[in-house]
């Protein structure tokens, strides 16, 4: 049997009378950066915080490393790093010192602190007070704190959520170092596709506390079918035609779209042309991930 580093069976939390989560079952294998996605009150974080022994499941199970966290929770958590939200750390204090504070609280070896330091790229700012850092710099510290203690699994919570697009890039740059680097497994959520689309391996998409998918992102991309796009005049003749032929079709900004099942676009150009309509554009289109994910969503109706 496949022992998944993290792994959810019918995990699900009330609240009163509403669901935030339901029945979902995630499965994280070993070295994966898991992106876990969905837009904002999807449930993302209810979860994290029920992975992270901070709530308790109304049902379900998870388990952590193949082992069940009600029964072991202190153990498991030992091996997780985290960030939830932003950071914590003391403005104040310099980089090293902030994370001298949790190397203490963790009983970790001191050369640790180098160690992260280096892996986070701030090392030539260790000793600058945190306080004078950008927004990237204290999500990197934070990533070094939830590295401390040779974890093995690390879970963050829009880590790159309020970041410019260089911000993001190093968090991006740094993340995708660390399973190779360090042997760690990633969950990172985010409700921006585009985030994490360059750095997962895997995705699982939540709304309204469903699992709607989990996989590879191509096979998300596989799922969607593509469409051919064509320019046509008199539209709504042409439209009317082809609805009579048993055509799925969708009229926006005057063009048409044929959902692509075996359709050649060649073939439907020949058929309008013999049929007499002026047929100034044809194209295939693929769907963005963006906009597959979109209507996953519920962002497009
Ligand atoms: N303690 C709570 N009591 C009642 N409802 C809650 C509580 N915590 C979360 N919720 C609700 O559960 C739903 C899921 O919230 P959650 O924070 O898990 O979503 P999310 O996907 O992390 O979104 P966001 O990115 O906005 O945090 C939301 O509708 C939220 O209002």
């Amino acid at each position: 049997m496949n022992e998944y580093v993290i792994e959810t069976k019918n995990l699900t939390k009330q609240f009163s009378n509403f669901t935030a989560v339901n029945k979902i079952n995630l499965k994280v294998e070993k070295g994966q950066i898991y992106g876990f996605l969905g837009p904002n009150g999807a449930g993302k974080s209810t979860t994290i915080r029920m992975l992270l022994g901070l709530i308790k499941p109304t049902e379900g199970k998870s388990y952590l490393f193949g082992k069940p966290m009600e029964s072991h929770s202190i153990n498991l958590l030992r091996k997780v790093g985290s960030m939830v939200e932003s950071p914590s750390y003391y403005g104040n204090l310099t980089a090293k010192e902030n994370l001298e504070i949790t190397r203490k609280i963790l009983d970790a070896d001191k050369k640790e602190i180098d160690k992260v330091l280096k892996i986070v790229d701030l090392t030539k700012w260790k000793n600058e007070r945190v306080k004078k850092f950008s927004l990237g710099m204290k999500q990197r510290l934070g990533i070094a704190q939830a590295l401390l203690g040779n974890k093995e699994l690390l879970i963050l919570d829009e880590p790159t959520n309020g970041l410019d697009p260089s911000g993001i890039h190093e968090i991006r740059d740094l993340i995708i170092s660390l399973p190779e680097m360090l042997g760690v497994t990633v969950l990172i959520s985010s409700h921006i596709l585009s985030e994490v689309e360059l750095m997962a391996t895997q995705v699982g998409i939540i709304n309204r506390g469903e699992l709607l998918f989990e996989g590879p992102l191509r096979e998300l991309k596989n799922k969607s079918q593509s469409e051919i796009c064509i320019g046509v005049s008199p539209i709504s003749e042409a439209e009317r035609y082809l609805l009579d032929k048993n055509y799925e079709v969708d009229k926006k900004n005057d063009r048409l779209f044929l959902k692509k099942e075996d359709l050649n676009p060649g073939l439907i150009n020949k058929e309008l042309v013999f049929q007499g309509f002026e047929v100034s554009h044809i194209s295939e289109e693929n769907k963005s991930l963006e906009n597959i994910f979109l209507e996953l969503t519920g962002g497009i109706k």
